[in-house]
């Protein structure tokens, strides 16, 4: 039945939301304000990374297979493990910063939602709510994406509550040692991360508020005394491979490093002791120019092997996008901006439509292409639409 993840739980109704994710973003860019979305849809400079992510996925067809007995929904099964964390589907929503900026229930109502559909989430370091908070009502599946500050008792602080509330996983974003030129931004005059949105985990941290001379919460130049601190350590171009190393010795959580895109990267890491890698160019808000994710997606995980977890980002879109990715060697993926701009169109609610509209799309056309598992997925399943005849 075409819709029965999409309808569980809805009572048959339809949410007065668009059905692709396209179409979310039409919405999204009506309804928000201009410098919400701005920051929302926008990315490193001519934005032809940001572009690049979406047109990789037509350059692989999926070649589905005929009269198999698995277009019945109860013949497919799309649960993984992922670092010892089992999904109901190869799944976890991105780590999104200053979530506020789009609703105000921003990360709490993010991680709820995907621990009700038995998806993972990814907290990020740059989040409108403290780690504790947002663990209360994101269920087990959870993890804490690391911006690791140039302060480093404060990451330490960091890594060390978000293990202590819970986290499965700690991620360390390695593409973002300084923000990237972001023009629709800097057009608004609007520089996000000089909000105080998205320092609520700076603010609840015992170690970042010894660094303050005065309460936040005191005055409103104390507040902005506040956010100059965090942005004079927001940005850590002294990260280096070792310091994957030194995490570890701050928590027993397994470590993904976020952000590599080439395979001496992904063997480095690995060999540093990472546990997984994400294939992302960060929805190609960092580096204009970069490789599209899916295309650096199938040397990465040739390099890993099955020493090391393997997911991927940038440019998730719907079903078919997830067989892709699966297909070419990721384990699972993350799931990025549509889902931020249902949160900003309808908060949870705009959140659980655009993941169980991912969802069904992706039981859905892996029924219909012959699989009854994400785990038959593999390189053959696909043909290159550049290579002409064949396989
Ligand atoms: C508005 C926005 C904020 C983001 N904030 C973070 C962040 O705080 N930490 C992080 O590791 N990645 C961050 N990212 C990158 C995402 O985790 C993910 O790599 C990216 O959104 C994937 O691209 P896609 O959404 O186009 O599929 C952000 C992306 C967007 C669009
Ligand atoms: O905008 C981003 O991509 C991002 O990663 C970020 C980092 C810090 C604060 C806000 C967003």
């Amino acid at each position: 039945m075409q819709n029965e993840i999409y309808f569980a739980g809805l009572g048959g109704t339809v949410p007065d939301l668009p059905m692709t994710a396209a179409g979310l973003e039409v919405l999204a860019r009506e309804r928000l304000s201009p410098e919400a979305f701005g920051y929302i849809a926008g990315s490193a400079s001519t934005e032809r990374t940001a572009a690049a992510n979406l047109a990789a996925f037509d350059r692989y067809a999926i070649v589905p297979r005929m009269l198999r007995g698995t277009a019945a929904a109860d013949a497919r099964d799309l649960s993984v493990d992922v670092l010892g964390t089992r999904l109901a589907a190869p799944v976890l929503t991105a780590p999104i910063g200053v979530l506020e900026l789009v609703h105000p229930d921003a990360e709490r109502a993010v991680g709820a939602v995907a621990a009700e559909l038995g998806v993972g989430s990814v907290l990020s370091t740059a989040a409108s709510s403290a780690i504790e908070d947002v663990a209360a009502v994101s269920g087990e599946n959870w993890w804490y994406q690391l911006y690791w500050p140039s302060d480093d008792e404060v990451a330490e602080s960091l890594v060390k509550r978000a293990t202590a509330a819970g986290a499965k996983a700690i991620v360390l974003t390695a593409d973002t040692p300084g923000m990237g030129w972001r023009p629709r931004d800097l057009e608004l005059g609007h520089l996000p991360f000089l909000q105080a949105k998205g320092i609520a985990n700076y603010l609840s941290d015992p170690v970042f508020r010894s660094r303050l001379a005065n309460p936040p919460e005191e005055s409103t130049e104390a507040m902005q005394m506040a956010v100059l601190t965090w942005v004079s350590m927001f940005g850590n171009h002294a990260i280096r491979l070792g310091d994957v190393a030194r995490l570890a010795r701050w928590t027993d959580l397994p470590i993904v490093v976020k952000g590599i895109v080439h395979s001496d990267d992904a063997r480095a890491v690995v060999d540093a002791g990472a546990a997984g890698v994400v294939v992302s160019n960060h929805g190609g808000r960092q580096v204009d120019g970069a490789v599209a994710a899916l295309d650096a997606l199938p040397d990465v995980a040739a390099a890993v092997g099955d020493r090391a977890t393997v997911l991927l980002d940038s440019g998730i879109r719907s079903g078919a996008d997830v067989v892709k990715a699966l297909a070419l060697g990721a384990d699972a993926v993350l799931y990025g901006r549509p889902w931020v701009y249902g949160l900003g169109l309808a908060g949870a609610d705009g959140v659980r439509h655009a993941l169980r509209m991912l969802l069904a799309d992706l039981d859905v056309t892996l029924g219909l292409a012959g699989f009854a598992s994400v785990a038959e997925l593999d390189r053959r399943v696909l043909r290159s639409t550049l290579a002409g005849p064949g396989l």
